[in-house]
């Protein structure tokens, strides 16, 4: 079974999420009256008529009449995924247990109704401890209804987010902003840039995600056959894509004014407004692979038409889970725990060039950390047809070559607090006051936990992560002693942590299970969340440095 939708599916799977539009309003009365449509049409259609009346009734957004002929043609089976996804994700209770109703009236009725493969939003986690879209917090709920209103889905990455609505509300709200907010960009552009960034980090999930939104925006269908089949302006930004997702410290100005000048040219607000989405889908395809995000449950790996394969599947992740648990002991969070406990209590402050050479030596050491399986799976060509020069990755800073004149990008010449922000926030409208916001609530959340234990003070562990993090990337804070570094991150999970920022497509299930041990599942996700950000930040750090140089 092929594992990415072909450009058909994907089509059919935007026409039917038009379909079942109405399902998702705020107002319960069109969801009530799309609810009754559907019951009977469902009936009807299950004797092989199709529910024209249905579809007629409520008038779709963009009346293509191309949309409306092949909408009229959808069969029942193409829509059932949908209704599956829908049936799990809506947020709305009524409409969740009327669409189990009707999914249940159908399998009376001997369709064939396909059965979810996924238990639950990510795959290494279990069901039992994942936050469901009927939750009772509030504040998580109000979140998940917005999210669905948005998307006409709650994604899994957004019901994983769940664990931490602090976060999940800045998250939203960029996401929403830069790909359907005020902006320079079309529409169609942002998520074609999307499914560029996405593809190379070789992240078949939101590459699925953002080619249907692409086609719902109204996007030329064409350009999802791959690079060749777009205009030259997005092309020309292959190269600042690849070098932003995988060595941004090679950026310069040069790679901008090349993109701002000659034919097709792009403004610079243009190009700012790209290289924030890029750096966003680069960062959270290190999020979806970090959490083990499953398969949407409408994408043709999310579910099966076949029983007996739903259950093996669920059972055998089932058990893998259980026997991950016996092997956990308490040990490492108390050492961890005392570690923290006398870094701050150290009084001396190491001098400038102490702190310099523990910098050097966490990043050469850094190089020298073997990461999971070198032997990527080889990129689908579906993913590959949107990428340009695909074995060009990581490469670790320590070793940018001998006499090499790219020098470590020193925080405090260039800030985001100082500099970065208030750029950004030039160029391109406000969105650098969002951006400030969830790197600021990111860097700073806490519940004060540490696995089992309370009252915890935190914030070196998390600082640690933050900068070892940007370590990687080449960035350095003055003022941070990186010893604490090495005090804090033990190797595993620093080889984690490298393949996750660096390589996220090389992390399996047994990477999350080993590291952070006894952490809960609530804070691995927490600790992926900082490294989305941190990485983030970084890259932006580095192009906005030189949007910076060119224009002065
Ligand atoms: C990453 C986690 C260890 C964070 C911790 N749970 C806290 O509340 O700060």
């Amino acid at each position: 079974m092929s594992d990415c939708l072909s450009m058909d599916q994907t089509r059919i799977s935007v026409l039917a999420l038009k379909m079942f539009v109405p399902l998702c309003s705020r107002d319960a009365r069109i969801r009530g009256q799309a609810l009754e449509f559907l019951d009977c049409g469902f009936k009807s259609w299950s004797n092989g008529r199709p529910p024209v009346h249905v579809t007629s009734k409520f008038h779709l957004k963009h009346g293509d009449p191309e949309d409306e002929k092949m909408l009229s043609a959808l069969t029942l089976k193409d829509c059932l995924p949908f209704l599956l996804m829908l049936a799990y994700q809506c947020p709305f209770n009524d409409v969740r247990e009327k669409l189990f109703g009707i999914l249940h009236m159908l399998r009376m009725c001997h369709v064939n109704v396909p059965s979810s493969l996924s238990s639950g939003p990510s795959s290494f986690i279990p069901l039992d401890e994942a936050i469901l879209p009927s939750t009772d917090n509030k504040k998580t709920h109000d979140l998940f209804v917005d999210a669905f209103l948005q998307n006409n889905r709650l994604d899994h990455i957004t019901q994983l987010m769940g664990f931490h609505p602090q976060y999940l509300d800045p998250f939203l709200r960029t996401q929403n902003y830069i790909l359907k907010g005020d902006g320079p960009l079309p529409y169609d552009y942002r998520n074609y840039i999307a499914i560029m960034a996405s593809a190379r980090h070789c992240c078949t999930h939101l590459v699925r995600l953002q080619k249907q939104e692409f086609l719902l925006q109204g996007g030329n269908k064409n350009w999802l056959n791959g690079l060749d089949w777009v205009p030259q302006k997005l092309q020309d930004l292959n190269e600042l894509n690849k070098i932003l997702a995988h060595r941004p410290w090679l950026i310069k100005k040069s790679h901008i004014e090349k993109l701002t000048k000659g034919k097709d040219n792009w403004s610079l607000s243009e190009v700012v407004h790209a290289i924030v989405i890029l750096a966003h889908f680069h960062c959270l395809s290190t999020f979806v692979f970090g959490c083990g995000i499953s398969p949407e449950i409408d994408s043709s790996d999310g579910h099966t038409f076949q029983k007996s394969a739903a259950t093996s599947n669920n059972l055998s992740a089932e058990n893998s889970w259980n026997s991950h648990e016996a092997a956990d002991t308490e040990a490492g969070v108390e050492l961890l725990m005392q570690k923290m406990k006398t870094i701050s209590e150290q009084h001396e402050e190491a001098s400038q060039e102490e702190k310099l050479k523990c910098f050097q030596k966490e990043q050469s050491q850094s190089a020298e950390l073997i990461t999971a399986n070198d032997n990527t799976p080889l990129p689908k060509s579906d993913i590959l047809r949107y990428t340009d020069d695909p074995d060009f990755s990581y490469q670790d800073f320590a070793k940018r070559g001998e006499g090499s004149e790219i020098p470590t990008f020193r925080i405090q010449d260039y800030s985001w607090d100082d500099h970065g922000y208030s750029l950004l926030n030039r160029l391109y409208n406000d969105v650098g006051t969002i951006l400030d916001e969830k790197f600021k609530i990111t860097y700073d959340l806490t519940y004060y936990t540490m696995g089992f234990k309370n009252n915890v003070d935190t914030s070196t562990f998390r600082r640690a992560i933050w900068n070892y993090i940007q370590c990687m990337y080449g960035i350095r804070h003055d003022d941070y002693d990186y010893r604490e570094v090495n005090e804090l991150l033990e190797k595993p999970l620093k080889a984690y942590i490298k393949t996750l920022s660096c390589y996220p497509e090389r992390t399996t299930k047994k990477d999350y299970d080993s590291v952070m041990r006894e952490f809960k599942h609530s804070e691995k996700v927490h600790v992926n969340l900082m490294m989305l950000e941190a990485r983030m930040q970084a890259e932006l750090l580095y192009a906005l440095r030189a949007i910076m140089r060119y224009m002065t």
